[in-house]
């Protein structure tokens, strides 16, 4: 049985190797636990947020040069420094774009070179991949409806692999999904999936928003086609910050959907040609100029995940959403439900509490100074972000959401009318 005290939990806090990487974030919240939608401002972010713009002030223009290092690399090098996390080769990775454009340039890439194509998606998914997909059939003459197999769900929260499996006849050309479901937190395996589409020679490409900086990847090894994913989530660069994009190096030789000058041949572009020469690198997939002011947070918040570690952060995250999901089923009546799997294998890092009043709990909550998320119809996202989450943390969420119910103080809150959560 478990130790389910406050007690324990403090002993599980003192215990933690990660405890001391909380000092360098300041945490809004006395319980911030909505790291998964965005992650909270480190001093190793702001420092690098500070030198850029005092290289902007002293250097001008010279910064794209003489920066430390040059603005003009600047998403080739964070790329470099994202590579481990999921599992890449060095010149496989760039900062670049939002996460809804990769997903333009990324899919339209591979769209360029199919005839009557067919992409397999998931009912679950975060809609942005949905609305981009679908633009990128629309833009080419193809009726969405019919260039598209939705892979449902059984239980609404999860995708079954083997479900994905059985729809994936030799029809389909393309296999898009997320790694981790936004709403439930379940974590596809991507090595099956992966296996299963090459097997009938589609390929796969995966969004991971929700497992980048949280789950380590091995994109390379499994040999996954693409790879999107954000930086203000678990990698804390702070809001709209740079995206990042995987393409595995046998791709390298196609041409990017959504061309512009800044993915051209490093070494020419300056020579501002009228012909386009992609970069022989994921640095391709880049669009317009680096947004630099978006993009240095996420080389100081990168310090903090590397000096940590991705294996340190993934066996804490386990440790720390399977101590929720035992205190919600142990602490909380039957109107609670845990939506999220048990098996660590098939988790993220975040846990869906459901409770048919989800949102006014949600609310309720951020009034106690708890800040999660609510997700439509019914879930309270509760994200104990490894790297400034303790096990005592979880505990008084735990005790906050058993306050919130028992007391009814969430009949006060008005009912949702759909602003942002
Ligand atoms: C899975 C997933 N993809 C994409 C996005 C967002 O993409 P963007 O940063 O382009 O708004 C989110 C969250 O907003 C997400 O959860
Ligand atoms: N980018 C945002 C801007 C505003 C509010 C939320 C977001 C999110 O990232 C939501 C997140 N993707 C989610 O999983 O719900």
């Amino acid at each position: 049985m478990p130790d389910t005290t406050r007690e324990g939990s403090r002993e599980r806090d003192a215990a933690d190797p990660l405890r001391e990487f909380r000092d360098r974030f300041d945490i809004p919240d006395d319980y911030y636990v909505d790291g998964n939608s965005l992650g909270p401002i480190s001093t190793d972010a702001e420092r690098a947020l500070d030198r850029v713009v005092e290289e902007w002030r002293t250097l001008g223009i010279r910064g794209w040069t003489d920066g430390d290092p040059p603005w003009f690399h600047y998403g080739e090098f964070l790329g470099e420094r994202l590579a481990p996390l999921v599992g890449a080769r060095e010149h496989e990775v760039v900062a670049a774009n939002s996460t809804t454009v990769n997903i333009h340039t990324l899919v339209g890439t591979f769209l360029d070179r199919l005839d009557d194509p067919l992409i397999l998606l998931d009912e679950l998914n975060f809609p942005t991949d949905t609305y981009a997909v679908r633009a990128q059939l629309r833009n080419r003459g193809y009726d969405p409806d019919d260039h598209t197999v939705v892979v449902e769900s059984e239980d609404g929260r999860t995708i079954d692999e083997a479900a994905v499996e059985a729809a994936l006849t030799d029809d389909v050309d393309l296999v898009f999904l997320p790694s981790v479901l936004y709403r439930s937190g379940q974590l596809i395996d991507l090595e099956h999936v992966t296996a299963a589409a090459h097997a009938h020679d589609a390929f796969v490409g995966f969004d991971l928003a929700h497992s980048v900086g949280v789950v380590p990847h091995d994109l390379h090894e499994l040999g996954v086609d693409f790879a999107v994913w954000c930086s203000y989530k678990y990698l804390n660069a702070g809001p709209g910050a740079i995206a990042g994009l995987y393409v595995h190096e046998r791709h390298h030789e196609r041409t990017p959907a959504l061309a512009g000058w800044w993915g051209h041949e490093k070494e020419t572009q300056f020579e501002l040609r009228d012909t386009y020469t992609p970069a022989a690198s994921a640095g391709a997939w880049q669009i317009g100029t680096v947004p630099i002011l978006a993009a240095a947070p996420l080389e100081g918040s990168l310090d903090v995940v590397h000096e940590a570690s991705i294996e340190a952060i993934r066996e804490k995250s386990l440790a720390l959403t399977d101590y929720l999901v035992t205190l919600v089923e142990d602490r909380l009546d039957d109107d609670f439900a845990v939506g999220t799997p048990r098996d660590p294998d098939r988790r993220g890092g975040h846990v869906a509490v459901e409770h048919p009043e989800a949102y006014r709990i949600t609310e309720a909550l951020s009034e106690r100074g708890v800040v999660g998320d609510f997700r439509p119809p019914n879930v309270v996202r509760i994200c104990p972000a490894p790297i400034y989450t303790g096990f005592e943390d979880v505990y008084d969420v735990v005790e906050a959401l058993h306050d919130v119910a028992t007391s009814r103080a969430y009949e006060s809150v008005e009912p949702h009318d759909g602003s942002v959560t």
